[in-house]
């Protein structure tokens, strides 16, 4: 059973940022607001430009097309990353069907893709995923500017962003059955440094509150929602909240959506930027290694801990 309440998240603007005529007063009550959000809710929805609605249908449709591809062929996207590639017919998330792209600021790792699930080609798709992943890059690298510069540590900003790649990932969730449970997605926070979420026409997404209170988002297609995961807040010595999201599916709908996912480079150390830690503020994580991280996560070695970060690296562990 989903919530029937919806969550008042914060809507940021970011189209009133103009990159021809830099303001900084705009920027600075911009950052103030992403803070203050990402503080209290852990996310917040952004209203951006350039996105069209028409590459937005364009890259529905085409994740339409995707779901519909012969199992065999979907399970052709593979990753070295552990749930990067396709999921499906995982019998913990029956209604559950995902797809990934690593690294999609490369055009030919998008091209490679493409080439796999329409083996003659799918140029338009395949420009279409590229704009519309470049647009949510862009909003993740001004959002973590913004984090950055508000705790006083906008000198590591470009050290931090070294130790990113991204990630772009499809999902697609099924109607239930009469038996079967309408979870979609079970409870969980991100993993990674910053996820930035699409829902397009059927709702589902719902978001725990500080007071943990599960309420629904609100669909916007306009909106992205852009969430804390739990590296992000490595780095940051716990000062963000990163919140608990699922997926329930009450619409008697198929539902579709889409995720930008900020994760740590392969083989890169994670670990809390040092000024961050100081007497107010203890060190809360010891540094880790974060594909060793989610294969943790994947053996259940979170236990009843919240957070998999503190029962991994935890320094009162
Ligand atoms: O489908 C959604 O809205 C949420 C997806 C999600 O939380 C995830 O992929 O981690
Ligand atoms: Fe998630």
């Amino acid at each position: 059973m989903g919530s029937t309440a919806y969550i008042q998240l914060p809507v940021i603007d970011f189209t009133v940022l103009n990159d021809q005529n830099p303001n900084n007063g705009v920027w600075d009550s911009v950052k103030t607001e992403v803070l203050q959000a990402l503080q209290e809710y852990g996310c917040f929805q952004a209203n951006i430009s350039g996105v069209s609605p028409e590459s937005q249908e364009s890259v529905y449709d085409a994740m339409k097309q995707l779901f519909e591809l012969p199992f065999e062929t979907k399970s052709k996207n593979i990753s070295t990353r552990m749930f990067h590639g396709y999921i499906g017919k995982s019998p913990l998330v029956p209604l559950y069907e995902s797809m990934g792209i690593d690294e999609p600021d490369s055009e030919k790792q998008i091209e490679n893709f493409t080439n796999l699930m329409w083996p003659q080609g799918n140029p338009q798709v395949c420009k279409d995923i590229g704009l519309y992943s470049k647009k949510l890059m862009e909003l993740d690298a001004m959002v973590m500017k913004m984090v950055f510069e508000s705790l006083d540590v906008g000198m590591y900003y470009n050290e931090y962003m070294e130790l990113r790649s991204y990630m772009i990932k499809f999902n697609k969730y099924r109607v239930p059955n009469l038996k079967e449970p309408d979870m979609g997605l079970h409870p969980h926070p991100d993993s990674g440094i910053m996820t930035i979420l699409h829902q397009n026409d059927v709702e589902g997404l719902e978001i725990q509150t500080k007071d943990e209170e599960w309420l629904k988002v609100k669909l916007s297609p306009k909106m992205f929602i852009v969430m804390v995961g739990e590296t992000l807040n490595v780095w940051l010595n716990g000062r963000l909240h990163v919140p608990y999201h699922r997926v329930v599916m009450t619409e008697n709908n198929t539902r579709f959506s889409l995720g930008l996912f900020a994760v740590p480079k392969t083989g890169k150390l994670m670990k809390t930027i040092e000024v961050m830690a100081n007497e107010e503020y203890p060190p809360c994580f010891k540094p880790f290694d974060y594909d060793e991280f989610i294969k943790f996560l994947s053996r259940g070695g979170q236990g009843k801990k919240k957070y998999a970060v503190t029962a991994y690296c935890g320094v009162l562990n």
